[in-house]
């Protein structure tokens, strides 16, 4: 099957050219960040580029990525080419989700509406994040407007109280997410120098809190209503959004909750993908939440492989953090990552250009990472392996 995406950059500019334009749209991966950077104001900026610490692991993630160097193969027949995957049972048209971000609307007043209506037209399913500017209603509704077949999953940070946890994941069941993502690294917020320089933090201007604020449970916790005393609301937010207190055991109360997949997110060592399988959970993302949580903590590609050979295939193994652009994809996948989440271009392209900025962005990666597979020899990815990459000392 020919995928729909084959030379789509060619599109792009043939479309400029016949016109006589160039994109408005940065192209280059580089520009889209410092263009993004440029526009966003000191505290949002700070917010969505920054990391833990001296910032040492956000910058492992991209020198993994570096160390990593694809050798291609010649004289293969490429020319019917599919980036198709089955993912923890669903089709997708290519191995790529959008990673779970919260607090969308600090860097576009759409937020992951828009996020939602761009990954929609791509078929590219979103995974919305607990901590959204909108509630999963609205975010399911708009990521169904247009292309009702884009699946959507659902990032849970797990209370305290377990009927909030429950009410939270029986709203995502209901509004059509089909898997529960559990954030496994934010049980406390990172040491995050940026976000301290600039005294920023959304959630006290009650910006990423939408699905609290929409919740029964959560409101009933409440003396006065959110709309009567906001400031109450956000202190019961702070003091309810993580449960440091949860373990392995407790995800028999999520099994319980759903039926839906369960994926746990901030997996990096061995013994803890293990455990995960042990304990029959769906999916594992590798990822150390784009450094921002452990200062210090190995870059998210140099631990996919031991988390990849520890499970065995038992658990399908997803992987973020890092992936600035269709080659990065690539060299996940050749790591044994089923699918691929991409965090902050998405955000870049959000800022730049809403839900249009969210689409180019979004098609600008399947673009390269189809002529990545081709030009590298190979058909489709599930040819893409080990035997692909070399590492660079
Ligand atoms: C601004 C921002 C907000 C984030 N919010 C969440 C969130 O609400 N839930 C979550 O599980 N991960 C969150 N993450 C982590 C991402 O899901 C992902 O792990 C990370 O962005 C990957 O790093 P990268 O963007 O550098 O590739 C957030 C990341 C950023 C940059
Ligand atoms: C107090 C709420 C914390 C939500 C964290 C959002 C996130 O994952 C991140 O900033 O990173």
């Amino acid at each position: 099957m020919s995928t729909p995406f084959a030379n789509f950059q060619y599109g792009i500019y043939l479309e400029g050219a016949l016109n006589g334009k160039r994109p408005s749209h940065p192209m280059g991966w580089d520009a889209l960040e410092a263009e993004a950077t440029e526009r966003l104001a000191p505290g949002p900026r700070g917010y969505l580029n920054g990391g833990a610490g001296t910032e040492d692991t956000m910058r492992a993630n991209l020198e993994a990525f570096r160390r990593q160097r694809i050798v291609p193969r010649m004289l293969r027949d490429v020319e019917t080419r599919s980036l198709a995957r089955r993912v923890l049972g669903t089709d997708l048209p290519a191995p790529l989700l959008v990673a779970p971000i919260g607090v969308q609307s600090i860097v576009h007043p759409d937020g992951e509406l828009a996020v939602a209506r761009g990954a929609a037209a791509t078929g590219i399913p979103m995974i919305a994040s607990t901590a959204s500017s909108y509630t999963l209603e609205a975010i399911a509704e708009a990521g169904t407007a247009s292309e009702a077949a884009t699946p959507r999953w659902y990032q849970l940070y797990w209370p305290r109280g377990r009927e909030l946890a429950r009410s939270l994941v029986e709203r995502a069941e209901a509004a059509g997410y089909g898997a529960i993502v559990v954030t496994l690294d934010t049980w406390l917020l990172g040491w995050r120098p940026r976000d301290l320089q600039q005294a920023y933090l959304p959630f006290l201007e009650s910006v990423g809190i939408a699905n609290y604020l929409s919740d029964p449970v959560f409101r009933s916790t409440l003396e006065k209503t959110p709309e009567e005393d906001p400031m109450a609301a956000v202190g019961q937010f702070v003091g309810v959004f993580s449960n440091p207190t949860v373990t392995w055991d407790d995800l028999a109360f999520l099994r319980e909750c759903t039926s839906l997949p369960i994926v746990l997110k901030g997996i990096l060592h061995a013994d803890d993908a293990r455990e995960a399988a042990a304990r029959g959970v769906d999916g594992l993302i590798v990822s150390n939440h784009g450094g921002r949580q452990v200062d210090g903590a190995i870059g998210a590609l140099d631990a996919l492989p031991g988390v990849v050979d520890a499970v065995g295939g038992e658990v399908e193994v997803l992987f973020d953090s890092g992936v600035r652009c269709g080659a990065d994809i690539f060299k996940a996948l050749a790591l044994g990552a089923r699918a691929v989440c991409v965090g902050r271009p998405v955000m870049w392209g959000l800022t730049v250009g809403g839900e249009e900025g969210v689409k180019t962005v979004l098609q600008s990666l399947l673009a390269e990472l189809d002529l990545t597979l081709a030009l590298s020899g190979l058909a489709n990815v599930d040819q893409i392996d080990r035997s692909a990459l070399t590492t660079r000392p």
